[in-house]
């Protein structure tokens, strides 16, 4: 597919049609001397997100995933194919780009070493350009959010991780922008953090619809932010839906835990089901089915037909697991 290689005259700022749109981008590194062996880290990707989604792009190690976002920043040429981030082309239009996009990467801090963090605040609103009274309420309300009033006058390095990760995210929210990408932003911080994190992301995308793009290993982040997933496996999309979508391609199981009235003979051949365990004597029963092929209401119709059920759960696939599955299928194409 050819487009032209200047910006859509439709949306000179970028403000109207899909926030990310990447068609047949590649990305290649080494290869140029003799020696050097080339690595396609992106390989022949398409997608577009729309704005206010919330998209989870995961992969393994080393599946490409940093150099898509570079790519979409316009740190990185691409060697091939399209990227529009907000409309403009990234490597042409970097500030614009900039100015409407708010980013974290986990390596790369945004904010000023050796200073308080209230400087760095205070020199990205003026990078930004933001009214001076904006940018004090803006700063302020993140801040309170966050819960960093007692970290203001602290130099940022001698911030915890947890604490550096707020105020990387309150940095990159400053100039409110409309798209925000965060790689990997709960790694390494303890249970409590990572909820007050994810719990803070999804209240200023409800209050301001912000796009949010997301790389992470934590299948908690993508269950707890994302509507959507993208897989990314050794450059190439292998996967691009729901979650529990995701879960349905590899046909993955979910599990009914069904607590009886009283000890039953084991629920064997209960159509579509599969009998994982049975406990304490018959009275707590385990069966698993495919979602895909057979609801949990059928699978129960059944059971109640053989005996009475006192209580019940049911557990969604793990989705580490899933996960698992998909790059051992994809692996199984190649
Ligand atoms: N500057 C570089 N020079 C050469 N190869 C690179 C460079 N950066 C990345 N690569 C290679 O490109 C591929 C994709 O790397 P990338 O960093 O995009 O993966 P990733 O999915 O972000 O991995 P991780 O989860 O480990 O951060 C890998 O094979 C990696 O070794």
């Amino acid at each position: 597919m050819t487009r032209p290689d200047h910006d859509a005259p439709t949306s000179p700022t970028g403000q109207a049609g899909p926030i990310i749109e990447v068609t047949n981008l590649v990305r290649d590194y080494g290869g140029l001397g003799r020696k050097s062996r080339r690595v396609r880290a992106v390989d022949h990707i398409s997608f577009g997100i729309q704005p206010g989604e919330a998209v989870g792009y995961i992969g393994a190690n080393g599946a490409g995933k940093s150099t898509t976002i570079k790519l979409l920043m316009g740190i990185l040429r691409p060697t091939a194919g399209q990227v529009r981030t907000c409309g403009l082309d990234p490597m042409r239009r970097r500030i614009d780009v900039a100015r409407q996009v708010g980013v974290v990467f986990g390596q790369r801090s945004q904010l000023w070493w050796d200073l308080p963090l209230r400087e760095s605040f205070t020199i990205l609103a003026a990078i930004h350009r933001l009214d001076p009274a904006a940018a004090r309420d803006r700063t302020a309300r993140l801040v309170d959010e966050l819960e960093m009033g007692g970290q203001l006058a602290t130099p940022v390095r001698s911030l915890s991780l947890g604490q550096r990760m707020r105020a990387e995210i309150a940095a990159a929210l400053l100039h409110s922008p409309r798209l925000l990408v965060l790689d990997e932003p709960t790694i390494g911080l303890d249970v409590l953090s990572k909820q007050r994190l994810r719990e803070f992301l999804v209240e200023e995308r409800r209050e301001r619809g912000t796009t949010l793009l997301l790389t992470t290993h934590d299948m908690g982040d993508v269950e707890r932010l994302c509507s959507r997933v993208l897989v990314v496996d050794h450059g190439r999309l292998a996967y691009d839906g729901t979650l529990p979508g995701l879960a349905a391609t590899v046909g993955a199981e979910r599990l009914l835990v069904i607590d009886l009235a009283e000890p039953t003979r084991p629920l064997q051949d209960v159509p579509g089901a599969r009998l994982v365990a049975v406990e304490s004597d018959g009275l707590r029963q385990r069966l698993a089915f495919d979602g895909a092929r057979t609801t949990a209401a059928a699978v129960l119709t059944e059971v109640s037909r053989r005996a009475t059920i006192r209580d019940l759960a049911v557990e969604e696939p793990d989705i580490e697991d899933v996960v698992r599955r998909i790059y051992a299928s994809s692996a199984g194409q190649r």
